[in-house]
């Protein structure tokens, strides 16, 4: 059997807030409704077709006449970024919350981890990151210190100029500061290289996310126990510290993202593609860019319709998101929303399956165990959908 799968998370496309979504402070949440109405509606064809606008009411997007196994699917375990939600796709749950530092990291801890470090660090704010390179860009160019800030999530992000520290460079310390904090560490710490002059700094390509390993077994390994290839696209081999991949093609924008899925697409003999494409999180999500959201749905829009008519009846495809990132928060970090599913498969008696399923986010990895091997792993949870 030489069945494959294709997952593809948009990042932060989420559809609706979560059961829980008050005790994160996202009452009200919709990312998409909320890109739509702020676009004046959503032009997306392929997606429309699919069903988009079957799973929940969107500007711009009217129900399908036969849209495929569409619904929504909620988180299975605490926190709303995208390495719980990558992993929460692949059937594992963080236990608890894991390290944060929402108000920013006390001045006393960030001296002391610049001094283990041997370099010194400076910021330690709670900051969007392209204004911590504004506020601290001038000072790090003067002193070489590395900037440090944190969020919401269980992230500690580095960011230093590419004149002064090199991408390898940087990415390696990220690696001493994870190591340095041990059981304390966030479960991710993120390079963000930059370049440019103050007023006019731009991040690079070069981030590089150290991932603490998913806490359990995933599907990923299942697949593995199974020996079933799997390949990464983007950023998901580093959110499970690579754990479960045979494969990771880096992919630091939607634009190589895109292609090398279609690469896969057009070349993968069988097993899983699992796809991040990033844009709608880093580049316009966090940046409250409705604008540039929609333009990177509309590219994908376009991709996935080149992609369907070359998929067969051995082939699996899965787009959904990993948690939302709504345009209308006052803040602009994540928020706990529920995410889409769109599955087009060839069901049981020849057409292609249709239908609601309503879910957790681990129906997913089930679905694609199920899908390549015809097996199910009853330690890890989730419904198959297909
Ligand atoms: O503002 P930037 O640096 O993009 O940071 C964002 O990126 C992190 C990882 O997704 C999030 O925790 C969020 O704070």
């Amino acid at each position: 059997m030489s069945r494959r799968a294709f997952v593809v998370v948009l990042d932060a496309c989420g559809v609706g807030a979560a059961a829980d979504a008050a005790q994160y402070g996202d009452e009200g949440t919709h990312t998409l409704r909320h890109v739509g109405a702020a676009e004046g509606g959503l032009r997306l064809p392929t997606l429309e077709a699919l069903g988009l606008g079957d799973i929940t009411p969107l500007p711009g997007v009217a129900p399908a006449g036969a849209p495929v196994v569409h619904g929504a699917l909620a988180p299975i375990g605490p926190g709303k970024d995208s390495i719980v939600g990558h992993w929460g796709l692949m059937g594992v749950a963080a236990p608890g919350p894991l390290p944060s530092w929402p108000d920013g990291v006390p001045d006393e801890d960030r001296d002391r981890w610049g001094a283990a470090l041997g370099t010194g660090l400076i910021g330690g704010r709670r900051s969007d990151g392209l204004a911590a390179l504004e506020r601290w860009g001038a000072e790090h160019l003067a002193t070489g210190r590395p900037i440090l800030y944190s969020s919401t999530d269980s992230v500690l992000q580095l960011a230093a100029h590419v004149d002064r520290w090199p991408e390898a460079a940087l990415h390696d310390l990220c690696r001493a500061l994870h190591d340095l904090l041990g059981a304390g560490a966030p479960a991710r710490v993120i390079a963000r290289p930059f370049r440019g002059r103050p007023g006019a700094f731009e991040r690079t390509d070069g981030r590089h996310d150290v991932a603490m390993p998913p806490p359990g077994p995933s599907y990923l390994d299942a697949l593995r126990d199974r020996g079933v290839p799997v390949h990464g696209v983007g950023k998901v081999a580093d959110v499970f510290a690579g754990r479960g991949f045979d494969v990771a093609h880096p992919a630091p924008t939607n634009a190589r993202g895109l292609a090398e899925t279609g690469r896969l697409v057009e070349e993968l003999a069988a097993g899983l593609a699992f796809v991040n494409l990033v844009e709608t999180d880093q580049r316009y999500g966090h940046r409250q860019d409705t604008a540039g959201f929609h333009a990177a749905l509309r590219e994908i829009d376009a991709a996935v319709a080149d992609w369907l008519p070359r998929l067969g009846a051995e082939d699996l495809l899965v787009l959904t998101a990993d948690h939302g990132v709504d345009p209308r928060t006052e803040h602009r970090d994540h928020t706990r929303e529920l995410v889409p599913l769109l599955a087009r498969f060839v069901g049981p008696g020849g057409a292609p399956a249709r239908g609601r399923h309503d879910g957790v986010l681990a129906d997913v990895g089930a679905s694609v165990l199920r899908w390549l091997t015809g097996e199910t792993e009853p330690g890890l949870p989730g419904t198959p959908f297909a």
